[in-house]
């Protein structure tokens, strides 16, 4: 069965990381931020890693697996370099939590993506296993298409949507707006501003622009 893109909110979730090498390095980078807690299990963890051990939100248990360690976690990450503790993290997690299996893909319910992002834009990068060197090589030539200050845009458009979707305008009319923000983009900053103060206005007298 193969799987589909989702994003997922990890607000409230507890991260077990098995393994303490280069992988669950990047794991423990892209998810920090993200989540309840992330404890990490291995008997030697990267300097990066040691870095951000802070036992508050982010634990490290200096010793090797055990099954105790995945009690009410929510999502576990198999990152050991030891095929049979692999194996057997796989089959003590219970079906329903989430599992990333960073050894066999397969084997999760899980995968990670390399992904571009501009503030609220991400681009996504899964080559369903075929290469992830692939994902890697395409992720610098989609990051090299978005100038970095691209988030701009992409907050302006979020503003704007805010602004059309709460007001009385026609729903066609919505509709035209949308679309023109993205069929003619405004990436020039005082640009926006004044196209904000007249969409405000518009929308506070929408006859009188007609
Ligand atoms: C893009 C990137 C993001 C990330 O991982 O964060 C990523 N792999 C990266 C690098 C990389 N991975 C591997 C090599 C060695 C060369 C090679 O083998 O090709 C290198 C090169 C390197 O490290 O530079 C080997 C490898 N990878 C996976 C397996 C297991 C399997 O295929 O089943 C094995 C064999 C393990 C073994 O047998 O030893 C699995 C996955 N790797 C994925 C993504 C997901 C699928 C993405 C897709 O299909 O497009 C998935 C499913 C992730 C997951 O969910 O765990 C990241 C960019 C790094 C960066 O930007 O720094
Ligand atoms: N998904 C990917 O992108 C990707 C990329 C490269 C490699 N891999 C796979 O991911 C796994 C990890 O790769 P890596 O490069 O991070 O390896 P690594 O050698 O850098 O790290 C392995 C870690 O596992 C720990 N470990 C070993 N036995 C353990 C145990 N019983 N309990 C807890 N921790 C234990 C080690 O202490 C070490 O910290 C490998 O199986 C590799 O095949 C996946």
């Amino acid at each position: 069965m193969g799987k589909i893109p989702f994003m997922i909110d990890l607000t409230n979730k507890n991260i077990v990381i098995v393994g303490g090498g280069k992988v669950a390095e990047r794991r423990l980078l892209l998810l920090k931020d993200q989540c309840a807690s992330i404890t990490v299990i291995s008997e030697t963890i990267t300097e990066e890693i040691e870095n951000y051990i802070d036992n508050t939100s982010i634990y490290w248990y200096k010793r090797p697996f055990r099954d105790e360690d995945i009690i009410d976690t929510d999502f576990v990450i198999i990152a050991t370099n030891d095929k049979k503790v692999n194996e057997h993290v796989i089959n003590v997690t219970p079906k329903h939590v989430l599992l990333n299996a960073a050894h066999n893909a397969n084997e999760g319910n899980i995968e990670f993506m390399k992904t571009v992002k501009r503030g609220l834009l991400q681009v996504g990068i899964h080559t369903g296993g075929a290469s992830p060197t692939l994902a890697k090589k395409l992720y610098h030539d989609i990051e090299a298409s978005f100038p970095s200050d691209y988030s701009d845009y992409v907050d302006f458009l979020y503003e704007v949507r805010q602004l059309i979707k709460l007001s009385p305008l026609e729903n066609m009319e919505k509709h035209a707006l949308l679309k023109e923000m993205v069929d003619c983009p405004i990436y020039d900053k005082e640009e926006q501003a004044l196209f904000i103060l007249q969409l405000k206005k518009k929308i506070e007298h929408p006859r009188s622009t007609k």
